[in-house]
């Protein structure tokens, strides 16, 4: 059913802009909340999943630019939330579309954002804002409906960047929780309910994306969720199969407690998978080094090389840090590569059982050609459960 957007009309006409720290601006109209914020500003290249970016606390302090041009076509809903709410610390497009119309839209996305207080900016030419980022890397940016263009490139500056921030513990859940949500399903438009319950799988939570959760059920996972502090020895009294390593904002580096409680699991030969910042975490438990990358990897078609298979996968990307290839020891091995700029996408330890995954195989949104490493973490938990491996 189409949903008229009567109730945002006042909000497009609302003149709003943004600025970036090098004085560049960009006009437009305020699409969602009224108001000033400020951020990291990327470009994410997927043409569907609005909501799920938004809602993925990976973008915590982030300002998303979505290149697709016409965003908000398909309205909001509950289900396809990432988390409970929006994190993005903004958002930049350059159509929002005057109805919304899809059978499972419940809100417009200009009244969605207005309700989680997200200011949004509507109008502008993303395409000069993408070669811009893209030629001299992501900056620090303020979207405002209030402020003149001095005060905004000001606020804009008064961003540091992302480089040091420690945002995993920032977002993560103060306590634990039991998970037992499987995946979306189309017949019923229901979450799967849990199946079996083969392995106990702990995950950290680091800005964990429900989807990540879902398929762990999916795949015959009992999962507890941890606060991304929690201690190796708390998480080892809970017995678990494997411990998850969940994606998140920010840089890997400051996140030492982290970095600490993997070293722990490594020592120990739990089972470990870990997706974008949790491959991160693994890469620097495991002596390598991490870098900020010009503008990263953000989008839903990006190819990657299964190295061993000679596959190309086409994934999900949402990342601006990463792990460099050449800062590894010899007990890993490089399992994919990205084929738009050659950097590491996967890695595994040749002497314990632990990998990981720099895109996003839970995809939401985006393709599902790297899924099967979820199952890849079940063979794993199996063989040491049985005592016949020690290898990823
Ligand atoms: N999606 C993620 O987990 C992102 C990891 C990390 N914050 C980065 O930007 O590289």
């Amino acid at each position: 059913m189409s949903q008229r957007r009567a109730d945002q009309e006042e909000g497009v006409r609302k003149k709003a802009l943004l600025a970036l720290a090098d004085g560049s601006i960009f006009r437009g109209e305020l699409a969602g909340a009224d108001g000033t914020t400020t951020g990291e500003v990327v470009f994410n290249t997927a043409m569907t999943g609005y909501q799920e970016i938004l809602t993925d606390p990976s973008y915590a302090r982030q300002l998303v630019t979505l290149t697709y041009p016409h965003i908000g076509n398909v309205g909001t809903n509950p289900q396809d939330a990432e988390s409970d709410r929006v994190q993005a610390a903004g958002l930049i497009i350059r159509d929002l579309p005057l109805l919304a119309s899809n059978w499972r839209s419940h809100e417009s996305l200009d009244a969605y954002l207005r309700a989680q207080g997200t200011v949004a900016i509507a109008g502008v030419d993303t395409r000069r804002l993408t070669r811009l980022i893209r030629d001299q890397g992501a900056q620090s940016g303020c979207i405002t409906s209030e402020l003149d263009e001095a005060e905004a490139i000001e606020q804009a500056r008064s961003f540091p960047g992302l480089k040091g921030m420690d945002l995993a513990q920032a977002v993560s859940t103060e306590t634990g929780y039991e998970w037992n949500e499987g995946s979306w399903q189309l017949e019923g438009n229901e979450f799967r309910p849990a199946q079996r319950q083969d392995f106990h799988v702990v995950a950290y939570d680091f800005g964990v994306k429900r989807n990540i959760l879902r398929l762990l059920v999916d795949a015959g996972c009992r999962v507890t969720v941890v606060p991304a502090r929690t201690p190796a020895s708390e998480v080892m009294s809970l017995s678990p199969d494997g411990v998850f390593l969940s994606n998140g904002p920010g840089d890997p580096e400051p996140c030492d407690y982290a970095i600490e409680a993997t070293q722990a699991f490594l020592a120990a030969g739990v089972p470990l998978f870990g997706i974008c910042l949790g491959h991160q975490l693994l890469g620097l438990a495991s002596g390598g080094q991490s870098v900020k990358m010009k503008f990263g990897h953000h989008g839903a078609n990006h190819p990657v090389l299964d190295v061993e298979s000679g596959q190309v996968l086409i994934t999900s990307q949402n990342h601006g840090f990463a792990i460099e290839e050449d800062s590894l020891p010899d007990n890993i091995r490089v399992t994919h590569r990205s084929l738009f700029d050659q950097t590491l996408q996967g890695m595994a330890h040749r002497d314990k059982p632990a990998f990981s995954f720099q895109g996003h195989p839970e995809a939401s949104p985006g393709p599902h050609d790297a899924k099967p490493l979820f199952q890849h973490f079940i063979r794993l938990m199996e063989q040491v459960r049985a005592g016949a491996g020690q290898q990823a």
